[in-house]
């Protein structure tokens, strides 16, 4: 079966599993990520460097804490806009999110543009399943594989999910764009030994 369609029943099945997380689950185990991607950062405040992260929505392995902490660190944070066409905006501590596509937070703008990602050293992209050979299994728009190619060279791609959602690989085509770390509740992997 071609990839595109067994992308879907997986879709389907993480997101099944995802509804039956309560929110107090959903809470320790985005508490264990949170730690997890501020110790990869490092300790010292971010003081201008800039991570470009999803604003989770309900379901979704939480963004809301790590946003908070590293805007507080000092970090500049972009964020997505949810236009079919990826496009980004400044996020700065305490700044309202207003819910946007499929109630996804979103801040007021105004659009950077999509190259606006070559800013960051990081990207905290988000996904349904994730291989640990670095294919990534996203909600089906191609958003993130239209706008991580114009990542900055060496800036690393850091998938947040949960450890049921961790395969050897999952379906994947040529347009994808691999992931570098996987941070799940329990664990954190570099995929590329870097
Ligand atoms: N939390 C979270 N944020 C995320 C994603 C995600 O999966 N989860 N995305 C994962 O990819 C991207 C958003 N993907 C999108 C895909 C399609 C459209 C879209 O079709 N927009 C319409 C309608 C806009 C509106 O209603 O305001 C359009 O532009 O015509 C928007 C966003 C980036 N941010
Ligand atoms: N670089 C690209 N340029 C144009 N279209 C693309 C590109 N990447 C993906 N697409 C299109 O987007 C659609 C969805 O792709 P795919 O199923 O891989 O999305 P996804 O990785 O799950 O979603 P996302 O990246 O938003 O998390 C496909 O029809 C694909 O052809």
């Amino acid at each position: 079966m071609a990839a595109t369609a067994r992308k879907d029943p997986l879709r389907a099945l993480i997101s099944q599993q995802r509804s039956l997380v309560t929110p107090r689950q959903w809470a320790v185990e985005d508490a264990a990520r949170t730690g997890s991607v501020l110790r990869l950062l490092g300790p010292e405040p971010g003081e201008g460097r800039v991570v470009a992260l999803y604003a989770a929505r309900r379901g979704e392995p939480g963004t809301a804490l790590l946003i908070e902490r590293l805007a507080r660190d000092g970090w500049r944070i972009l964020l997505p806009l949810l236009k079919r066409t990826p496009d980004w905006a400044w996020h700065r501590d305490g700044d309202p999110l207003a819910p946007g596509w499929a109630g996804i937070p979103q801040p007021a703008g105004p659009g950077l543009g999509a190259e606006a990602i070559a800013l960051a050293e990081i990207v905290v992209a988000p996904c349904l399943a994730v291989g640990l050979d670095g294919t990534r299994l996203g909600t089906g728009g191609g958003w993130y594989d239209r706008v991580l190619p114009h990542r900055k060279p060496g800036a690393k791609v850091l998938v947040l999910a949960r450890d049921e959602e961790v395969f050897h690989t999952v379906p994947s085509e040529p347009h994808d764009v691999g992931v570098d770390i996987v941070v799940t509740q329990t664990t954190v992997r570099n995929l590329r030994g870097s």
